[in-house]
């Protein structure tokens, strides 16, 4: 059975399971030359290059994360604000000390009922304006981090999308989905919330500390003497989270693998009552990661323990050395709470620092991951000068072709072939002979490893890649339809078809009866990958989009093996109205289906054994 490439599974027959347990699964994509090495070798090069690549991406919104990094940091100044009525109040009324001048120059001489009500709404005044600058903060944030994770992950799809289809059949959907969907997650809360939350929590510990030191600044000194501690820690577990962090990522997408394959194929897994199986490969997946993830959650809290520890002994000393302070008059009761506010508020950014040191290794490794994926090149890519080709007359020449999937057991071999414009090759042999991949040479799925494959004349390399495959269309043993209507997968082969075109296409196809019995004729929905229809139905939809199509060369890959004998013929029918005018390469089992063409190649062990007369290359 061929398996067709554009579906995502590999041809070789094995599952999407199968390639990803047997395959170098997930290994982060050594991409560009920017990339290589980095998920191996740990160093600061790799960072700094990783560190690069992050700002660049986030280029194009720095005005945005500027604002954001604004209004974060007017947080400072009410931070420093919210315990100053608690000092008034223990100092000036409670205590015997004389408001602060600031005060006295606004409320001269209040009695001391006065002053308890303007602390009270200066407390609330100081919440409201926390509250209202947190609500724009949050705004902004939102915005800004959706509209950077949208772009980056349309980049990653657009990208993924045009990536070889050798790429595909090797790594399956999920790791790039995962990439998609999560890893590129990454950049957005690097972008709203480490960068602005790291550079306020650096910008209010200078300012905590500064009034810290004003008032005492012995104390000062006590609080930051924690400061290398800290920072000794942040280092220390930085590679160590990284690392797991990784390792997490890695398997979170092997599991999601095994759920993807079995919900896609849970027609097959229900018919050989695998359901108990699959179960326990989920298990097994999920228990892995379950592991790496417990790990990865047990170094972070041992890491937020040191912090917690280390903040602790500095609170404890700040408070030591204050109270001291307090007894031999240096400063007021009111001074001692709030150094004691604004350290508990000094070690908050502190601890955010070391905190978003800790989830930003997190992101950086999914960061890793995503720039890795978009780094990917295709194999098959496209001259910079590419010719362009409106319409080609349809005449084919392979010259010495030979091509390796892996780039070392060759597939074909020497393969030379001259078809002419129009000429209807029919292509027969055994299972696994080549044929399906000679006819992934023609629209470059994949390229040649050795030879050229000439189209009118000219290498096939030589086109845009979009104007060659626009001269393609496939049928499929294996149609696949999308989960839209019957009138949108005829269209997919031209979305600027109009209704009656595609009715027209229809009833070339000998569909358009059975299309208008639908309950919703052409409107109605085919279900995903059209399994509400039947093999037959999908069969005619395809062609129908093939007559809409009207390529120049048409490929035609076991396009009846699946019918049955009647509607066979039917499609048959069809399919030579279909081919009339077009070069056509017509792959079949049953060798009477390959009677109508005009001429015959067959293909054993990757070499074409026999060929009529009209095909040979010196023809
Ligand atoms: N994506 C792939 N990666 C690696 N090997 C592949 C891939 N696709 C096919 N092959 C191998 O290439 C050989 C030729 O496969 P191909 O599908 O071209 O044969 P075929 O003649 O079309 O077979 P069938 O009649 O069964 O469809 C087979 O040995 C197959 O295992």
């Amino acid at each position: 059975m061929t398996r067709t490439p554009l579906d995502g599974t590999g041809k070789d027959g094995r599952d999407l399971g199968a390639r990803l347990r047997d395959g170098p699964p997930f290994v982060i994509e050594p991409a560009t030359a920017e990339f290589r090495d980095q998920p191996v070798r740990e160093n600061a090069v790799a960072e700094h290059r990783l560190a690069r690549r992050l700002a660049r991406e986030l280029r194009p919104y720095w005005l945005r994360i500027l604002g954001l990094l604004v209004l974060s940091m007017l947080a400072t100044p009410l931070a420093l604000l919210t315990p100053v009525p608690l000092k008034i109040v223990i100092d000036s009324v409670l205590g015997a000390h004389p408001p602060p001048p600031a005060l006295d120059r606004i409320l001269p001489a209040v009695s001391d009922a006065t002053l308890v009500i303007a602390a009270a709404l200066f407390f609330v005044a100081v919440a409201l304006l926390t509250q209202l600058l947190d609500l724009a903060t949050t705004v902004l944030r939102t915005f800004v981090g959706e509209r950077v994770l949208l772009d980056l992950r349309t980049r990653l799809f657009r990208h993924v999308q045009r990536l070889s289809v050798s790429y595909h059949d090797l790594r399956g959907t999920t790791d790039s989905t995962y990439r998609i969907q999560y890893d590129a997650t990454a950049t957005q809360q690097i972008a709203v919330d480490t960068i602005p939350s790291f550079i306020t929590a650096v910008f209010t510990l200078g300012a905590m500390l500064y009034v810290t030191a004003k008032i005492d600044w012995q104390l000062a000194v006590v609080a930051l003497g924690i400061s290398p501690v800290l920072l000794l820690a942040s280092w220390r577990y930085r590679r160590q989270l990284r690392k797991q962090s990784r390792q997490v990522k890695k398997l979170e997408s092997g599991a999601m693998s095994v759920v993807q394959e079995a919900l896609s194929a849970v027609r097959v897994v229900q018919a050989f009552g695998r359901e108990e199986h699959e179960e326990q490969r989920f298990v097994r997946r999920f228990h892995e990661g379950m592991w790496a993830r417990i790990r990865y959650t047990l170094a972070t809290s041992r890491y937020s323990l040191v912090m917690g520890l280390t903040t602790a002994v500095g609170t404890a000393g700040v408070l030591y050395i204050g109270t001291r302070s307090v007894q031999t008059g240096r400063i007021t009761l009111g001074d001692l709470v709030l150094v004691m506010t604004y350290v508990s508020q000094l070690y908050a950014p502190l601890k955010t620092m070391s905190r978003k040191a800790g989830s930003l290794q997190g992101y950086l490794a999914s960061a890793e991951r995503a720039f890795a994926l978009l780094h990917k090149e295709p194999d098959v890519k496209e001259r910079p000068e590419a010719r362009p080709l409106p319409r080609a007359g349809g005449e084919i020449v392979f010259h010495d072709v030979s091509f390796a999937y892996d780039g070392q057991r060759p597939v074909l071999r020497d393969v030379s072939l001259r078809v002419g414009a129009g000429t209807r090759v029919g292509v027969a042999g055994a299972t696994g002979a080549g044929k399906t991949t000679l006819v992934s040479l023609l629209n470059r799925f994949y390229d040649p490893t050795e030879g050229r494959i000439l189209l009118d004349g000219v290498d096939l390399r030589e086109y845009r890649l979009a104007d060659l495959r626009n001269q393609f269309a496939i049928v499929l043993q294996e149609p696949l339809l999308f989960a839209t209507s019957v009138a949108e997968n005829i269209a997919y082969a031209r979305p600027d078809a109009g209704r009656e075109e595609i009715v027209a296409a229809a009833r070339a196809a000998g569909v358009h009866d059975f299309i208008a019995g639908l309950p919703d004729g052409y409107d109605t929905r085919v279900g995903e990958r059209g399994t509400r229809l039947s093999g037959g139905e999908r069969q005619r939809i395809s062609l129908a989009r093939a007559f809409l199509k009207d390529a120049p060369v048409l490929i035609l890959d076991e396009p009846t093996s699946s019918v049955d004998v009647h509607t066979e013929a039917a499609i048959m029918d069809t399919m030579y109205r279909l081919m009339e005018g077009r070069t056509t390469f017509m792959i079949a089992h049953r060798l009477s289906t390959l009677d109508g063409c005009d001429e015959r190649i067959e293909v054993a062990s990757g070499r074409v054994t026999r060929m009529s007369e009209g095909v040979r290359p010196d023809a």
